[in-house]
């Protein structure tokens, strides 16, 4: 049974997914609740109030997945994740259409006095004179990040007729023509916007990206609205251009530190706030949870999720082409580990043929997984398999090649320690199944499953049947075998696969006799 965390506020029908899991418990709880048992949470899902911090993670050994029902992560510790080999989704466009409404709302209601002419009524006040406002039509709004809710607020400016001006250095120049933008840089939207609006991500480039420098350029009276992260824009800075009059007001939904406490930009009334509700809608709410509660729910079922902040993206058809050779690098990366048993320096992956369509990187991280699998502590998998190389100083390479050997596609590795090279080839056959057809240069053809036995020897007659002898008096049942070898009366190889594993009395056995090279198990 799968132990899921819910440790934030999430949608209970767009948990529906987990709840009808049969292999999942749901836990509603923090995690800093009593009697939260945090060793064994292998999912955890979380809004923005879970701060997912590398502390956090070391309380939790068995975690694998971690689930953003909405877009932002800069709550959770991503780098931190990605070193244990955590998979963390986000729920990426659940919310966009509620936020830009949101800001849209923000925006009217900044421009029209909206709060503040509605506080006043309800002090019993009518002050007509005192909220007159600014029509939008004509008026001009600098967006600062043109992703999914910057788009969505644009598209719904234009209907009120405003000029946009945006700054994304990721924007091209046709896409800004096909939504009818101007494509400017950051200084020419701060100089020409009576309204500007971030849309980033907080990320160390956009931390302070408006900043006191940055709203000198703007123009007398200019508004500010933030409804992505709370420090894009520098609180002190704009507290200080609200205060001498330059700024004419802020409608902000995020704050630095949420929830903001005594701050100086509340003592203004051309500041107006919410609560972070940028993304609080129902449709919202059920959007995201649906999203993640799917995501986590097809992790566990073992099929790739399809929004991954530390993995490549893979829709289910490319998946379903993907497999096989995902579980042959895996078998692959195993039998190398198993067949080397010394410290490694360089790993070279070679993919030929019909392979090399698909994202070979992908398959590389998993070779690297399974390789990793019995040797350290720490859980490897897709995520984190490049990083667990490069701490253990293994280089990585991975090359196309044209010849695939005479398969319709091959994945070889040649791994390097002390000198020497070992080399490994598998093939997927189609509607046969994953062969390893070279192993230590030895040309072969066996199923890489199960309990197997290597064993490197001297061609000559006799080896075989002395093997067969010391397996039979063990009572070990032989299910398949496959001999190899490059001359006659050279080395030679067998691989002998077993119902069950072999136990040390008849491996120590077989080592004493003579004519053998190498012998050892593979399990898979
Ligand atoms: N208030 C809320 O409740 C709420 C809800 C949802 C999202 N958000 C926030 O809004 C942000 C944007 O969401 P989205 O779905 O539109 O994301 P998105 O990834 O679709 O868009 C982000 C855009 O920012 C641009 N960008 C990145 N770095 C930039 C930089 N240095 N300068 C200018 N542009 C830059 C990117 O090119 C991209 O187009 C999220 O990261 C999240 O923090 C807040
Ligand atoms: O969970 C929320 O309500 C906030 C979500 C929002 O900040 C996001 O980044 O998606």
């Amino acid at each position: 049974m799968h132990q899921i965390l819910v440790a934030d506020a999430i949608s209970a029908d767009g948990l529906q997914p987990l709840l009808e899991y049969e292999n999942a418990i749901l836990i509603e709880k923090k995690v800093t609740d009593p009697g939260v048992d945090l060793k064994n949470i292998e999912a955890l899902l979380v809004r923005s109030a879970t701060k997912v911090t590398e502390e956090l993670l070391e309380e939790m050994p068995n975690l694998k997945i971690i689930a953003r029902a909405g877009v932002g992560v800069d709550n959770i510790d991503v780098n931190a994740a990605t070193r244990r080999g955590i998979i963390v989704v986000n729920a990426p466009d659940g919310n966009t259409i509620s936020t830009a409404e949101h800001t849209f709302a923000m925006m009217a209601s900044l421009m029209r006095k909206i709060p503040q002419a509605h506080q006043s009524v309800k002090n019993l006040e009518w002050k007509r004179n005192a909220f007159v406002g600014q029509e939008l039509f004509g008026k001009s709004l600098g967006i600062v990040g043109l992703g999914r809710i910057g788009t969505e607020l644009a598209k719904r400016a234009k209907a009120f007729g405003m000029n946009i001006y945006v700054y994304d250095p990721f924007l091209t120049k046709e896409r800004a023509q096909q939504l009818k933008v101007e494509r400017c840089t950051l200084d020419e939207v701060l100089r020409q916007a009576d309204i500007i609006t971030v849309h980033t991500p907080l990320t160390p480039e956009t931390r302070g990206l408006i900043d006191a420098e940055a709203i000198k350029k703007t123009k007398q009276g200019v508004l500010f609205l933030n409804c992505a992260r709370g420090g894009i824009i520098d609180e002190q800075a704009l507290a200080e251009y609200i205060g001498n009059g330059h700024v004419g007001g802020a409608a902000l939904d995020v704050f630095a530190v949420e929830p903001p406490g005594e701050h100086p930009l509340l003592k203004y009334d051309n500041v107006i706030v919410t609560p972070h509700l940028g993304a609080s809608t129902k449709e919202a709410q059920l959007n995201v949870a649906t999203q993640v509660a799917k995501e986590v729910r097809t992790y566990f079922e073992d099929k790739p999720v399809s929004n991954s902040i530390n993995l490549p993206a893979m829709s289910k058809d490319i998946y379903e082409k993907i497999r096989p050779f995902h579980h042959l690098s895996k078998q692959i990366g195993a039998i190398l580990s198993q067949c080397v048993r010394v410290g490694v320096h360089e790993l070279t992956i070679t993919y030929a043929g019909t392979v090399t369509e698909l994202e070979t990187s992908y398959l590389t991280k998993a070779l690297l997984a399974g390789f990793f699998k019995d040797r350290i502590d720490v859980h490897v998998n897709e995520v984190n398999a490049l990083l667990a190389a490069k701490e253990r100083g293994i280089t990585v390479g991975e090359k196309i090649a044209g010849d695939s050997f005479g398969y319709a596609n091959s994945i070889t590795v040649v791994t390097k320690m002390n000198g020497h090279q070992f080399t490994i080839r598998g093939t997927y056959i189609e509607n046969y199944g994953p062969r390893i057809v070279c192993l230590n240069d030895f040309n072969i053809d066996f199923l890489p499953e199960g309990n197997l036995l290597y064993i490197q020897h001297m061609d000559r007659p006799g080896v075989i049947g002395r093997v067969g002898k010391i397996l039979g008096d063990h009572s070990i049942n032989i299910a398949t075998m496959q001999v190899g070898r490059k001359e006659i009366g050279g080395e030679a190889i067998m691989i002998l696969s077993f119902d069950k594993p072999l136990e040390d009395p008849a491996l120590e056995l077989l080592k004493t006799l003579d004519d053998i090279v190498f012998i050892t198990r593979i399990n898979l």
